[in-house]
């Protein structure tokens, strides 16, 4: 059994990062210790400025810490290589973003279809992954439509089928549901937890939308760059 299988999603260990902001020290996260629990909702919120987007960019792999020990799906990921970091993140780890960022010139189906290009997927395989998890998404009719053709929740919608289809052990997702009207904000809400429940998937999420809030199996408050609160659905603080 993997460590993953095994133990949280993501360990820090006295995190800390600090930003140079031309000369100026900026500190985004301060000495932080907390584990998010594997195969889970967890929702990351606190105000604006408050160090969010910097730990979903941590546990993202997309930043690094400067000081602490970070652990992501079993990984300690200070001890990876920058290339060994690359093939690890593009594996185990995907992301949703606020604005889609879907690739204009490709259909639903080729936005899909490209993570699983990246990571060497031979060509049958391929087409079945991508057709089942658009199928999932409910989007099978729409795979030759391009971005500009998709209403905002399609578009999510490729957005998380896209997410899925290499079978990340986590997904990423910043902001998810901001640029969608709320009922169509609670219907990506209901897809990701379909997908969640499925795929046997975590999901962490930086959010301030109660209502996708209001599904978070664990919630961390952060404020200045400070792990503040976590509470866990169903039990008392
Ligand atoms: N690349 C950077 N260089 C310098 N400072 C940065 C950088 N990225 C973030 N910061 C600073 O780190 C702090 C935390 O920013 P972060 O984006 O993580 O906050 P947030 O909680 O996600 O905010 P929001 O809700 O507005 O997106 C802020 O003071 C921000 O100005």
């Amino acid at each position: 059994m993997s460590a993953l299988e095994n133990g949280p999603v993501a360990r820090f260990e006295r995190v800390g990062k600090v930003y140079d902001d031309e000369g100026l020290a900026v500190t985004a996260v301060k000495c932080v210790t907390f584990e998010i629990p594997r195969e889970r909702f967890a929702m990351i919120v606190g105000p604006s400025g408050s160090g969010k987007t910097t730990l979903l960019n941590l546990i993202g792999l997309i930043d690094v810490p400067t000081s602490g020990r970070l652990e992501v799906c079993g990984e300690d990921v200070g001890a990876l290589a920058d290339n060994a970091l690359t093939d690890f993140r593009s594996r185990n780890i995907a992301f949703i973003f606020q604005s889609f960022n879907l690739l204009p010139v490709l259909t639903a189906y080729e936005n899909v279809e490209y993570p699983l290009l990246l990571i060497g997927v031979k060509q049958k395989e391929r087409r079945e992954r991508t057709m089942a998890v658009l199928e999932s998404v409910g989007l099978s009719d729409k795979r030759h439509h391009r971005p500009n053709q998709l209403s905002g929740g399609q578009k999510q919608r490729v957005a998380v089928a896209r997410a899925l289809v290499k079978r990340p052990a986590l997904v990423l997702a910043d902001e998810p549901t901001a640029n969608l009207d709320s009922r169509t904000g609670a219907e990506i809400t209901a897809l990701m937890r379909k997908m969640q429940t499925e795929h046997k998937v975590s999901f962490v999420f930086s959010t301030h939308d109660p209502q996708l809030i209001s599904h978070a199996d664990d919630t961390f408050v952060i404020r200045d760059g400070e792990l503040v609160a976590h509470e866990e659905e169903g039990r008392t603080p």
